[in-house]
């Protein structure tokens, strides 16, 4: 195998020589240049798998080189050296594209970690993954397919990321995802709901004890941060945080450093955060629930998962195939839909998302009769307004125009397919319409 290069970028003699020394010795060629220009003349001209640069060079900053990699489609990861304390450059890296960032004076367990993180994502790596995400994540709407692939983009770096959507909506999925597909897949994955651990326990949850620190701290344990060292760490529910822990937590993303109850020192830790809420976090900043500048740092790039009620076109897929799923793992025949179930269900709001269509399909499969699962198996909790208007209000950003006046004409052509007991004439006059044109619209609507 080739040995791997990295292109280093620092005017300053002493770090590039460390930099030198400690890439020579996990057998990585350094590639040294002092200049932003130097650096893109070698970038145009030869392969890298890497690039470390300092933020203040003498022709210009580190972020118009993060930025000149992003843009030429270099598949190249890129983490930048920042002078000590300053957060706010490091996060403009990473928002720019930066892998990762270091901070001076220059921690050489922490280089060794971050370049093997970067070594580990290739593209080829990737592509295996994403077919892997492609049967886990369904979804075939627009909105699905963009969230694929910011998933892949953004498990590349080590950039936080803050995961936002309805409670159900995938939230969970969506961060292993992430872990799954970046440098980090090998490493765990460590979960936790912010909102179910007491408040009284969550700095030890969270950073670890040493025996004896408080009554019932028998033995030394070790802390979330600890368990994901090297891997991810998910904060599920991060809005339920309260303020005293907030500030502990972002002095452990800041520093890198985590420090147990009842413990002198301080312990590095390594690990990629991402969280998640259902609740307004923007709002709760404004209103002083939630600290700004923990939001600051843990939101650097945000992802943001649609609720099902507006990506209709996933509905089917996802039911047929969560269907299937819970028949096999049941060991029963896969019934099918009938037709009236499958509208029934694209035209349901799910204010419960992905978890409530799984917990729908469990009850109809335990309890259909014979081979199809009808619109009474379902048994959707309708409000009069969802019976009455397919999707609320309309919402270009949602949904196209089209999709929006398809599913209000299937609405009322079912409706009054319904109440005139599936006769087709009567159901036509009702509308006023003539029956020629009634069977036409059922036609195009898929719904005869
Ligand atoms: N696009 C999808 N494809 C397949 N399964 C999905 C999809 N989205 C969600 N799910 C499934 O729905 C269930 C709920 O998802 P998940 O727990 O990730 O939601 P969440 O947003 O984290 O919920 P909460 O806010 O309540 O924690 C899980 O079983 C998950 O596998």
């Amino acid at each position: 195998m080739n040995m791997p290069v990295t292109l280093v970028v620092d005017d300053e003699p002493d770090i590039r020589e460390l930099l030198d020394i400690t890439l020579s010795r996990m057998n990585i060629r350094a590639c040294c240049v002092e200049t932003i220009k130097e650096a893109r003349q070698l970038l145009d001209s030869q392969h890298f798998d890497l690039c470390l640069t300092d933020m203040r060079l003498p022709d210009g900053d580190g972020l118009s080189l993060v930025e000149y990699i992003q843009e030429s489609g270099l598949q190249l990861p890129v983490a930048v050296i920042t002078a000590h304390g300053s957060m706010d450059i490091a996060v403009s890296a990473m928002k720019k594209g930066a892998f990762d960032f270091l901070s001076k004076p220059v921690d050489l367990a922490a280089l060794r970690q971050l370049v093997g993180n970067a070594l580990q994502v290739s593209p080829n790596h990737s592509l295996e993954k994403d077919r892997r995400t492609r049967d886990t994540l369904l979804g075939e709407s627009e909105l699905m397919c963009e969230i694929r692939s910011k998933i892949q983009k953004v498990a590349r770096n080590q950039a936080p990321i803050y995961i936002s959507g309805e409670s159900g909506s995938g939230k969970e999925l969506v961060a292993k995802l992430i872990h799954q597909q970046g440098p980090r897949a090998d490493k765990s994955f460590v979960a936790i709901n912010c909102g179910a651990i007491p408040h009284e326990l969550m700095e030890s949850e969270f950073f670890g004890h040493k025996k004896g620190s408080f009554s019932g701290a028998i033995a030394d344990k070790q802390g979330l941060f600890q368990a994901a060292d090297g891997g991810t760490l998910f904060l599920d529910e991060v809005a339920d945080l309260p303020l005293s822990l907030q500030v502990k937590l972002l002095r452990a993303i800041q520093e890198k450093k985590i420090r147990p109850v009842g413990e002198q020192h301080e312990v590095s830790v390594d690990v990629r955060l991402l969280s998640a809420t259902h609740k307004d976090l923007a709002k709760m900043v404004q209103e002083g629930s939630f600290r700004q500048d923990l939001y600051y740092r843990i939101n650097v790039i945000e992802l943001s998962l649609p609720p099902l009620r507006v990506r209709a076109a996933d509905i089917v897929q996802i039911a047929e195939h969560l269907l299937e799923r819970l028949a096999k793992a049941n060991q029963v025949p896969v019934p099918q839909f009938s037709r009236q179930a499958l509208i029934a269900l694209q035209q349901y709001s799910f204010p419960g998302n992905v978890r409530e269509l799984e917990n729908i399909l469990e009850r109809a499969l335990a309890l259909h009769e014979g081979d199809k699962i009808d619109v009474d198996d379902l048994n959707l909790q309708m409000t009069c307004d969802e019976a009455a208007k397919p999707h609320g209000d309309y919402n270009a950003e949602q949904m196209s125009l089209e999709n929006y006046l398809e599913d209000v004409e299937k609405k009322a052509l079912t409706a009054a397919l319904e109440e005139n007991r599936w006769n087709k004439t009567a159901a036509a006059k009702q509308l006023g319409m003539t029956f020629r044109s009634f069977r036409y619209r059922l036609k195009k609507l898929g719904l005869e």
